[in-house]
Order: structure tokens, then C-alpha cells, then sequence
């Protein structure tokens, strides 16, 4: 696992744009397959095309999701197949997060009904989801990238789907290789809706690597 960052192909930003187009249909395709109201012959038909897209995309593969390339091209910049913030995941809203100069993980973000749990509120693993790379980032803001060693939710009320969210996280605190970190997801009105914790570590066998 550690060398396997800088085996990964690097997209330039063109190549990026083009495949985050394609990542954006099929987001629109996945919800239109869940809200879909087509009888059971058309939506044969179209899973009979869509099987065929499937191929013409599989044709040529790769073994693992690129990397942004960085300015210099050699170190990584950015998953772009990352499941929450993504641009080429159809899976990812794709969330757009911002750090802020005082270290601050911020984004806002709409989730539509493809990540409903209960009736008309987000799912509690998507809301988890979104929080571990909203404080793993924060975490990486300090300059000590980890992995999630604990993560701790309180869900302190129903996440709405399909009004604009708020995701904010901050380190609270670095100890060598562990970096705490707490954050929130707010609904439109200010209130919290989730509160997490976590603790990142990083990896002993990833101090000398560069990420
Ligand atoms: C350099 C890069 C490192 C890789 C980081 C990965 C991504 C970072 C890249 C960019 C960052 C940007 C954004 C981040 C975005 C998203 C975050 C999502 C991240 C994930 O989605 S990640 C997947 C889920 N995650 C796992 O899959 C972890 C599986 N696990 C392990 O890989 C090991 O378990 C590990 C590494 C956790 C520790 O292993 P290790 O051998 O390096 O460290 P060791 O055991 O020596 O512990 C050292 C000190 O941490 C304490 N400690 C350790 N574990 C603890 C625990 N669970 N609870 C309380 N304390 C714990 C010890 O008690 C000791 O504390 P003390 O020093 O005080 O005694």
C-alpha cells in the first residue's frame, strides 16, 4: 500500500474535466433509475443500452482509480475516484470541501434522494461517510495526514435530503502521529444535525513517504 500512490496514472486537468462530465451523467442516470417511472419493458430496453455503454467504457481499464496530477506532476494533488468528494466517482454528490488559512475544512453540499435512509432524511452512514473525510481532511490541514482510527457520531437530529447542507471540521489537537479532530453537519436553519469526533493516525510505515 505504500507505494502504490505514485504507481497510480495522473490526469492533466482536461482529461479530468472530460472524465468528471462523465461521472456527472452518470450521477443523472442513477438517480433517474431510482426515481424512474418508465413501465418494466422500457426500463429493459434501457438496461439493455446501458450494458452496452458499460462495454464501450470497460473496453480499455485500469486497476485503480488516477490521481490529479500535482503542478510538479509528481506528487499526488487529489483523488479524483474519492466517494465523497470525487469529481469522477458517480457515487461521490461530489462534495467541493475548502480549507480555509486558519485550518478550517468547510463545504457545502445538497444530498438528493439516491442517499435516503429514512423517509426524506439522509442516510446516518452517508452522514458518517461525509464526516470522516470532512475531519480526515481538517487532519491533513495540520500536516499530518492519517487514517480514521476512531470515529464517533452523535446524531442530534434528521438530516434533511435536498437542502443545501453544511459541513465544517477543525483539528483540535496533534500529538506526533495522532491528529483529533471534531466537526458538524448543519441544515439550512443553523442547526446541527450530526456532530463527529475522530482521531487520524498516521501510519508509522508512511512518516517517510510523501503524500
Ligand atoms: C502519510 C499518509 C497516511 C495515509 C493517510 C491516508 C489518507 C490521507 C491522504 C490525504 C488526506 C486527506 C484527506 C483525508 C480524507 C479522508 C479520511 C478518510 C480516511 C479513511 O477512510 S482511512 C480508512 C479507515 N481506517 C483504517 O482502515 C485504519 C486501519 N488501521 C490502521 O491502519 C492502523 O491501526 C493505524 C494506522 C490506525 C495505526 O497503526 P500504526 O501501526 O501506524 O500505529 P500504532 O498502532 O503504533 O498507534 C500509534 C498511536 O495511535 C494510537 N491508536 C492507534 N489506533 C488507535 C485507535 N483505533 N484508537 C485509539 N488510539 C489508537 C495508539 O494507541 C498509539 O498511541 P500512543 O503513541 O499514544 O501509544
Amino acid at each position: 500500500m505504500n507505494a502504490m500512490p505514485d504507481e497510480r496514472p495522473r490526469l492533466d486537468a482536461e482529461e479530468a474535466a472530460t472524465l468528471a462530465g462523465l461521472a456527472a451523467r452518470v450521477r443523472e442516470l442513477t438517480e433517474a433509475a431510482v426515481l424512474t417511472g418508465v413501465d418494466a419493458a422500457e426500463a429493459a430496453a434501457v438496461a439493455d443500452e446501458v450494458a452496452a455503454l458499460t462495454a464501450r467504457l470497460g473496453a480499455e481499464r485500469r486497476e485503480f482509480p488516477p490521481f490529479a496530477a500535482s503542478p510538479d506532476g509528481v506528487r499526488m494533488d487529489r483523488q479524483l475516484a474519492n466517494p465523497v468528494t470525487g469529481p469522477l466517482n458517480p457515487l461521490a454528490p461530489p462534495i467541493e470541501l475548502e480549507v480555509t488559512s486558519d485550518g478550517i475544512v468547510r463545504g457545502e453540499f445538497t444530498l438528493g434522494p439516491v442517499y435516503e435512509g429514512p423517509p426524506s432524511y439522509v442516510h446516518g452512514g452517508v452522514s458518517a461517510m461525509v464526516l470522516d473525510q470532512v475531519l480526515g481532511m481538517a487532519a491533513a490541514a495540520t500536516g499530518t495526514p492519517g487514517m480514521t482510527a476512531t470515529l464517533e457520531l452523535r446524531y442530534r437530529r434528521p438530516t434533511p435530503l435536498g437542502v443545501p447542507l453544511l459541513a465544517e471540521a477543525k483539528a483540535s489537537r496533534v500529538e506526533g502521529r495522532k491528529v483529533f479532530a471534531s466537526g458538524t453537519i448543519a441544515a439550512p436553519d443553523g442547526r446541527v444535525t450530526v456532530e463527529a469526533t475522530a482521531l487520524f493516525v498516521m501510519p508509522q510505515r508512511f512518516v517517510t513517504s510523501q503524500y
